[in-house]
């Protein structure tokens, strides 16, 4: 007999078709959970010795199939409902449709290994036949990523009991689920992403994902959108909803979330009101009973708004950046450029960068050491000087550094400009994991004089220990300083003594098939990455202080993984 337990919950997941067999799926956030029970009981009436329970989880909604001799999803069509996780991982959740009355294993995979049958399936037109079965199973479950955190979540494991180890391996943990949707919403922000296309071919840029979003999806992202306070995405959300899909309940749905945006962008509108000391006279603000019913709305949603949140107010942000840089040293940015803030980080992502010089040619050098190298450099900006130098590292290389770093990779972290310490934060996600001692590794020793004869710098013992960072779909790090700013441990870098940062080396290990560009907004630069290149830039200006230029980012990565290498000199 198979046991189908659906979790309860009120979080929320992308994935629509739930076919039963399977376990991971949204429950409708302002529909009732009758709804998705008689579907999924529906579906499984193909299927004899099932049995379904429900239980309230609190959580996201689970279902999970189990058995005695075997742990198992019905079914073998593959296929993905998401496409990045809130720390950049891709995570792939594969539906099983009940095609087939044998069981098999529930397949969710956090690891890069799954790249291939990614791949595959982006590759082939008709990757759902063709990928093969095998290569779901008889894996090492060590292989298939971490998932730290789902070991506190609760109450999966008093449902799951017994079963909880055997299970905590498929189950993501709820911050990546909602990740996810962040994630998503973010991409269709920057790149500005044809929501249609998504919808209709599942297209994004050349590629075809192997199922277009579904009306449901959308009405996923409509909801995370309203509660991160991204309003005019939400509106074109709910357009394409409606589009995809005229089912009188959806589109009561729409209806209602319609009237919550424009709440929330009265919100909004009031608080810029505030801000100019006009008063409400324009007429729109508020009442406090459009608050109540706001409120109500939002609790029957389970949802709470963040007024707050990163996009809305990005712009503003960007602008602190600037403005804690030295206070003392009392530079200027033009006003111009304050209020293009991030908006020139995305414009440059989308590759709308215009270069200033191009000047592409050999270098021959001949440098202290017997041998000859050459490599090809592309000055990408003058004053103050960003080289792209190709070539620098062998694919041998960057496998070797890649292989060493996969399993230590952690959750990348910044340190706050106002506390010095180190946060978790949205503006940077990514893994990343140091090298220790990489001057004296044989992995290094080649590379590093390498480094050195081509930057001029000393890449050995000048240098910080090498961090290896690697971006998931979604992943980025949006515009800041490498260099620290004086007040935080000038000088002290992971224990040692160390001068501040004088100039960073990219060097990119793989290439991205779109996205994850490294971009200069004061500059108007931006580089793609490109297999066993260094982007070289300084940091510091030749008198030891900062250089107000330098400030960069990383493009969220739209498609494949960026894996990247940072050597940072230091300056004494
Ligand atoms: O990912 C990138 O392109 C830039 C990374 C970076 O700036 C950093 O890690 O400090
Ligand atoms: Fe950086």
């Amino acid at each position: 007999m198979m046991v189908l337990k659906i979790i309860s919950g009120d979080d929320l997941f992308s994935s629509s078709d739930l076919a039963t067999g399977m376990f991971i799926f949204e429950k409708n956030l302002l529909g009732s959970m009758e709804r998705f029970v008689t579907v999924s009981r529906k579906r499984l009436d193909a299927f004899t010795n099932v049995d379904v329970s429900v239980i309230d989880g609190g959580g996201v909604d689970v279902g999970v199939i189990s058995s005695e001799v075997d742990v198992g999803v019905i079914g073998r069509g593959v296929d993905f409902g998401v496409i990045g996780g809130d720390d950049g991982v891709v995570i792939r959740v594969l539906m099983i449709t009940p095609t087939s009355t044998k069981p098999q294993l529930i397949t969710i995979k956090f690891s890069t290994d799954f790249d291939t049958i990614w791949q595959q399936s982006w590759n082939t037109s008709k990757g759902r036949e063709q990928i093969d079965e095998n290569e779901f199973h008889g894996k090492d479950k060590s292989q298939w990523g971490q998932l730290q955190l789902i070991s506190q979540w609760d109450p999966f494991k008093d449902v799951l009991g017994d079963m909880w180890p055997q299970w905590a391996t498929y189950i993501p943990d709820k911050e990546t689920m909602i990740g996810v949707h962040s994630t998503l919403l973010r991409l269709i922000d920057v790149y500005r992403l044809d929501l249609n296309k998504l919808g209709e071919t599942g297209q994004i840029e050349t590629r075809s994902a192997i199922r277009p979003l579904t009306a449901e999806d959308f009405r996923n992202l409509v909801i995370t959108a309203i509660s991160e306070g991204k309003f005019n995405l939400a509106s074109e959300l709910t357009k394409t909803v409606v589009d995809l899909d005229n089912d009188p309940s959806l589109l009561r749905e729409m209806m209602r979330l319609r009237s919550l945006i424009a709440y929330g962008r009265r919100q909004v509108d009031d608080d810029d009101d505030d801000d100019d000391d006009s008063d409400d006279e324009n007429g729109d603000a508020s009442t406090d009973e459009d608050d109540l019913m706001f409120d109500t709305a939002m609790n029957d949603m389970r949802l709470k708004i963040s007024w707050n949140h990163d996009n809305e107010n990005e712009n503003l942000k960007w602008v602190q950046v600037f403005e804690t840089y030295d206070p003392e040293e009392g530079f200027s940015i033009p006003e111009e450029e304050k209020e293009l803030g991030i908006n020139i980080y995305h414009q440059l992502c989308r590759g709308k960068a215009k270069k200033s010089v191009q000047n592409l040619f050999c270098e021959v050098h001949y440098g202290t050491v017997p041998y000859y190298f050459w490599w090809n450099v592309e000055h990408l900006h003058l004053e103050p000087r960003i080289t792209m130098i190709y070539n620098i590292v062998s694919d041998a290389e960057s496998e070797r550094i890649k292989a060493a770093a996969k399993s230590e990779l952690k959750r990348a972290a910044v340190i706050s400009p106002t506390t010095g310490e180190y946060i978790i934060t949205k503006n940077r996600l990514g893994r990343h994991m140091w090298l220790d001692n990489w001057q004296t590794d044989s992995l290094a020793t080649g590379l590093g004089t390498r480094l050195t004869e081509a930057t001029g710098l000393d890449c050995h013992q000048g240098a910080e220990d090498l961090q290896v960072a690697v971006y998931g779909i979604g992943g980025l790090y949006v515009p800041h300083y490498d260099y620290s700013r004086d007040k935080f441990k000038h000088g002290e870098t992971r224990g040692r003594k160390m001068g501040d940062r004088l100039a960073t080396l990219m060097i990119y290990l793989s290439d991205v098939q779109a996205g994850g560009a490294t971009v200069f907004p004061l500059l108007s630069v931006a580089a793609s990455p490109v297999k066993n290149a260094a982007l070289f830039w300084y940091n510091l200006k030749a008198d030891g202080r900062g250089l107000v230029e330098s400030l960069h980012g990383g493009c969220p990565v739209l498609l494949g993984h960026k894996w990247g290498k940072l050597i940072t000199v230091t300056y004494e």
